[in-house]
């Protein structure tokens, strides 16, 4: 349809109600600083027919008419058109889109962007128009799955562009089939290049439309409540990479017929992983499963899964009999993953500081082989978990250890320490953990209230308890009102918990194992700032102690009323017993002499000295008002 010429769209064939503004209004703000200016004149822009309807807008085919001295032309574009923004976030939307359209120039495997412009209110994005996306070439084959050969050559592609976009420091958050597209050689590239971020936190006219930082099914535990359950970060692609591929090799959409909220349930609170098909190659398999780990940490990032796909896409599967779609079967991955990720994100130098790795969350002392060493030599470079030296100090030789063993500390401080920012900000937690800390000393920390890693210097942060799955916590006794609510005693004192889990920002999921709602155990998120560790031996006086014990389960309460109870019980019988029985021993020797009369009456005085340690209505309902009982 190129070099067509069109009048503009008649307002009628949107079916909203649009947003009269002035286009000008729009000019200004985004032909902002960058270079080269992203700014399409709405009115060389000429929307033609929708091609499709997703959370963050529609997609239309435009033309846009190119006019210069040498030329006059018309290009068909494809256009994105978002939900209406407010007026008061464009500056901020703006700048963003102007980083990313300065960041995606020349990028050959995403979608090659035009510009920016507005039609009737509405921001739209001119993308170059392709003829179709993974999605549509799913839906023309038999069971929407593709031949194996194919997932691999695409997987490969997205890799690479994936892999470009993280390099520039963009997040997508929104890979998916539909949002592959195909250029003429039939190699894929990435038809989102991070609308999600485009629009996360601005403000959006239409209550109705609920903003996630992408698209549901496809969406990493971390993403649905980055600030809180996150933060988001490179790690949070490769679920929704993984997902994609999954879909494309099994035609199953991940989660399909869910809804939002009952897939927030099963990804974000209980764990659950999509379906996997297990019929896929070895290493595609690894590096997939590894992308559904619940903490980001513990995924690949996309280098390795290039590395995976690049590795496989040129063994003829589809020949060698791995491609039997026929015969799916699914299976859900393992835990843990063949490869725990998180182990060789950090390729160790020589001359670096390291000490032995310590268990993440975990409150188990370690005996510390190496508690202080130097790197002295790596044995095989390039390698996964390749063995390497190390000099400890008191010891003649280097100790030769696989690399996956050691962790490196530089300035003191190690990934996955626990560390207090120095500097007070109300709206971030102060205490997090490490993420990294590079060579030069720049780290990054997960905390509450950050949707991405903060980012400083080492000398900004300080060491901080650390905390760790198992261990009893609770509020500190200054905070009132704390960040998340918190479960509050039988006499409205806050309740003692215990740590069930550690989300990658430092918050703490923390269960009342005493505490039981709508047969649930109950539980909440808790600031790490806001609480302390409470233990036994801390608790002061037997009052506490026992208090303390009940917060280790429900059974704790009635288990003692029963022992209690019981005791009494014993107690009463044997004090009773104790009094009951020089009395009855006296009547029994009346009793010997006077016959059957009389062995009636001991009887009836053994019952009522039995009975004098029952509080009176028992002793009623068991004895009567004096009588025997009629049986
Ligand atoms: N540049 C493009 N060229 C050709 N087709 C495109 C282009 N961009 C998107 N499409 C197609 O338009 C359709 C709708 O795209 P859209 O992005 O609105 O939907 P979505 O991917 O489901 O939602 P969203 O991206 O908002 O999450 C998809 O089938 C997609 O393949």
């Amino acid at each position: 349809m190129a070099g067509q010429s069109s009048d503009p769209q008649p307002a009628e064939l949107f079916e909203y109600m649009l947003l009269e503004k002035d286009p000008d209004h729009y000019r200004t703000v985004f032909s902002g600083p960058s270079q080269i200016s992203p700014w399409i004149d709405p009115s060389v822009l000429s929307l033609k027919h929708r091609i499709g309807r997703g959370p963050f807008g529609d997609v239309w085919i435009a033309t846009h008419h190119q006019r210069t001295e040498d030329y006059d032309r018309y290009h068909e574009v494809a256009v994105k058109m978002l939900h209406p923004v407010k007026d008061d976030q464009l500056q901020v939307f703006s700048a963003r889109f102007d980083e990313i359209f300065g960041k995606c120039q020349g990028l050959g495997s995403v979608c090659f962007l035009h510009g920016i412009s507005t039609q009737n209110g509405r921001i739209c994005i001119a993308m170059k128009f392709y003829e179709g996306s993974i999605g549509d070439k799913m839906a023309r084959h038999k069971g929407g799955r593709l031949p194996l050969s194919d997932v691999l050559r695409y997987g490969a592609d997205l890799a690479r562009g994936v892999l470009d976009l993280h390099s520039r420091g963009i997040l997508i958050l929104n890979l998916k089939p539909c949002n592959f597209l195909l250029d003429d050689h039939d190699h894929a590239v990435l038809g989102d290049f991070g609308i999600p971020s485009l629009l996360f936190g601005l403000s959006l006219p239409n209550p109705d439309l609920i903003q996630r930082l992408g698209t549901a099914n496809y969406m990493a535990p971390e993403q649905w409540q980055p600030g809180i359950r996150g933060p988001i970060s490179y790690e949070t692609d490769s679920w929704g990479f993984a997902c994609s591929i999954l879909e494309m090799f099994s035609g199953i959409q991940p989660w399909r017929g869910k809804s939002p909220d009952e897939i927030y349930q099963l990804v974000v609170l209980k764990k659950e992983k999509p379906i996997f098909p297990y019929n896929l190659p070895p290493e595609v398999k690894n590096v997939l499963s590894g992308c559904f780990e619940y903490d980001f940490r513990d995924r690949p990032l996309m280098t390795d899964i290039l590395h995976a796909f690049e590795s496989a896409k040129d063994v003829d599967y589809d020949n060698a009999g791995w491609n039997s779609s026929e015969h799916l079967m699914a299976e859900r991955p393992t835990q843990p993953s063949c490869t725990n990720w998180s182990l060789f994100k950090d390729k160790l130098q020589v001359g670096d500081k390291v000490r032995s790795r310590k268990l993440k969350n975990s409150c188990t002392p370690e005996t510390m082989e190496i508690p202080d060493g130097t790197i002295v030599g790596l044995e095989k470079d390039g390698e996964c978990d390749g063995y390497i030296l190390v000099r400890v100090h008191g010891r003649h030789d280097p100790l030769k250890v696989r690399s996956s063993t050691v962790e490196r500390v530089t300035y003191g401080f190690a990934a996955g320490d626990w560390v207090r920012l120095r500097e007070e900000d109300k709206k971030r937690s102060q205490v997090g953990i490490l993420h990294s800390i590079d060579r030069n000393g720049t780290v990054h920390v997960g905390l509450i209230g950050m949707d991405t890693l903060w980012k400083g210097e080492y000398a900004d942060l300080q060491m901080a308890e650390a905390y760790c799955v198992g261990q009893f916590v609770m509020l500190r006794t200054n905070i009132s009102s704390p960040r998340f609510e918190w479960q509050r005693k039988r006499g409205g004192g806050f309740a003692t918990g215990r740590i069930s889990q550690i989300l990658p920002n430092g918050c703490l999921v923390v269960k009342f194992p005493g505490k039981f709602n709508l047969g649930e155990v109950c539980s909440c998120l808790a600031d790490p700032s806001e609480v302390e560790a409470v233990s036994f031996d801390k608790c002061e006086g037997i009052v506490k102690k026992y208090e303390h014990l009940e917060d280790f389960h429900w059974a704790v309460r009635p288990l003692f009323i029963a022992i209690g109870f019981f005791t009494a019980m014993k107690l009463g019988i044997f004090v009773g017993k104790g009094i009951a029985r020089p009395r009855s021993r006296k009547v029994a020797s009346v009793s010997d002499q006077s016959g059957d009369h009389q062995k009636f009456q001991q009887q009836e005085v053994q019952n009522s000295a039995s009975a004098a340690w029952l509080p009176p209505p028992v002793a009623n309902m068991l004895f009567g008002d004096g009588s025997a009982p009629s049986v």
